[in-house]
């Protein structure tokens, strides 16, 4: 089995170029490629600055010479770190007559993993090795150690597996971050999971974050202290957002009185130009696999709504102007001090939502495709090194996937339906507050929607049956024949005659 000594990156972005300074500082001989000579430039020039890593990596503007630096006598090992679809396929037309029967490649971007199964099998024809990996933890982890879900052959995997767990984050106990997720797409299919709780758990947070802001008088460094209690203890105990969230409502513009914070538009424009697009795929893949998701969904529309700015502020010209977040005039100290102190449980609640939904979508897909991804796996790679770290959900999650991690339905899990039930309270709580204080809930909220229906003895739903059954006769179940199976039922009723 050859040990790979080089690696060729391809793209040299903020992963591409980090995660190239990486690779050099655990001993791998570095080429970098790029199709812009100015982004080799600034990430030489970074490496440059940084004693330890001078020279340590060649830069690359030709396929040939790029290629030709890996060397002729043994296996090529490549990694891509480009933005997702077309760009994949034009680089991998640009290298494919340089590639060899035993070269591996990985693609380390946000790849929706259908794309990544088509490469898989076309390479594999040719004997190339192709992963679909998902790399998680911004381009700061990429420079320290980042969160790895690699999917593929098993047996091509088991070759890169030892340089992957190099410099992969380390957990707590020192174990690399990064584990061998299946066979064809699930690599890619985990991070675009973890990014689709990611950006539910921004949801919520931000949904807090308003109402401590506008509403309970916060001011920006009273906040930064407030998120850093809740990841140093209780249930929001070490979380990433949280933690990145204290840090930044503390940052000042050039160490001057002013808050960066304050200074930046209400747009999250991350969708805008379809380069990126893990969270549209999420909503997509939990729809398409009939798994409710509305935590996930409700923090993606929203955020979706928010970019268009010009928009929003001409509809709120037509409906005479959205009510804005109301000031809360808590007098009592003692009270105001109780308000704040019931968000935290919200946002644990809202967040074990999203987990929820994020785990029995894998848990699904895997069933579906016949992955036998095991969930235990994700929940251990996701433990260091990546954006949805929350060592206390985590600490609860991971034992409910036993060894096997086949769990289906993560809130039928008694410890974690316990602590729903403990939580729920509180995020009603504050819901309602959002209601009468005119915030946006729309992640909080959703998930409280997620629980009542999830958990609802007697929906309303017999009616939304009936109609359908009277216009368009798709069979229903009866009462007196129980929970029975989730499938059509049998029986119809000629409402109205045709
Ligand atoms: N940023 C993040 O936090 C994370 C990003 N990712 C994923 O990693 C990948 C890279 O992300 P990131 O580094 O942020 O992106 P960047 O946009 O910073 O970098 C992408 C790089 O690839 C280059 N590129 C584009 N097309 C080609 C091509 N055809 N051939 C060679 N190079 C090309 C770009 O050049 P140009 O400047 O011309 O566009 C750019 O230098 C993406 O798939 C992203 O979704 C994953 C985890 C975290
Ligand atoms: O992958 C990431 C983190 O985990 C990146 O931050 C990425 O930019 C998120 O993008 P999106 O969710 O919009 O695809």
């Amino acid at each position: 089995m050859t040990s790979f000594r080089k690696i060729g990156v391809v793209g040299a972005g903020s992963m591409g170029s980090n995660m190239a300074m990486l690779f050099a500082e655990h001993d791998l001989e570095v080429s970098i490629f790029d199709v812009k000579a100015e982004n080799i430039d600034s990430c030489l020039k970074m490496c440059d600055s940084q004693k330890s890593l001078k020279d340590r990596i060649k830069g690359f503007n030709g396929y040939g010479p790029f290629i030709e630096s890996l060397g002729k006598d043994s296996d090529k090992l490549f990694l891509l770190s480009i933005s997702h679809g077309k760009p994949v396929d034009v680089v991998l037309e640009s290298l494919k007559p340089h590639l060899n029967k035993g070269d591996v490649i990985i693609d380390g971007g946000n790849e929706y993993y259908r794309d990544s199964e088509r490469r898989m099998q076309g390479l594999g024809e040719h004997g190339i090795g192709y992963i679909g990996m998902g790399v998680s933890g911004g381009y700061q982890s990429a420079r320290r150690g980042p969160s790895m879900s690699p999917g593929g052959d098993a047996k091509v995997v088991e070759r890169v597996m030892p340089i992957l767990e190099r410099f992969a984050a380390k957990d707590a106990m020192g174990n690399p971050c990064v584990k061998y997720i299946g066979p064809g797409g699930p690599g890619h299919y985990a991070k675009m999971v973890h990014n689709g709780i990611e950006q539910s758990m921004m949801g919520v947070l931000n949904e807090a974050w308003e109402m401590l802001f506008k509403c309970l008088n916060g001011d920006l460094d009273e906040i930064s202290r407030i998120f850093m209690k809740w990841n140093n203890e209780g249930e929001l105990r070490g979380n990433f957002l949280v933690k990145i969230g204290s840090d930044i409502c503390l940052c000042k513009k050039d160490k001057g009185p002013s808050h960066v914070l304050n200074d930046i538009q209400d747009k999250v424009v991350q969708d805008a130009d379809n380069t990126e697009g893990t969270g549209v795929l999420t909503v997509m893949e939990s729809a398409a696999r009939h798994v409710s998701a509305p935590t996930i969904a409700s923090s993606h529309y929203y955020r979706v709504a928010s970019a268009n700015r010009a928009e929003r502020l001409q509809f709120f010209g037509l409906i005479g102007g959205e009510a804005a977040a109301k000031k809360q005039h808590v007098d009592d100290d003692d009270e105001r001090v109780k308000v704040i102190e019931g968000i935290p449980m919200a946002v644990y609640c809202g967040f074990l939502c999203a987990f929820a939904q994020g785990m029995n979508l894998i848990a699904r897909a895997s069933k579906d495709e016949g992955w036998g991804v095991n969930i235990a796996d994700c929940v251990k790679i996701w433990r260091a090194g990546c954006i949805v770290q929350s060592d206390e959900i985590l600490d609860l999650i991971l034992p409910v996937y036993g060894k096997d991690g086949g769990f289906m339905n993560l809130l039928l899990a008694e410890s974690f339906a316990g602590e729903l039930k403990k939580s729920i309270g509180s995020l009603k709580r504050t819901v309602a507050n959002g209601l009468m204080w005119d915030t946006h809930i729309p992640a909080m909220s959703a998930s409280l929607e997620y629980l009542k229906y999830c958990g609802g003895k007697h929906l309303p739903t017999q009616f939304m049956e009936a109609e359908l059954d009277c216009f368009g006769a798709p069979r229903y179940d009866l009462k007196s024949e129980g929970s029975g199976e989730v499938k059509k039922g049998a029986h119809h009723y000629e409402w109205e005659p045709a």
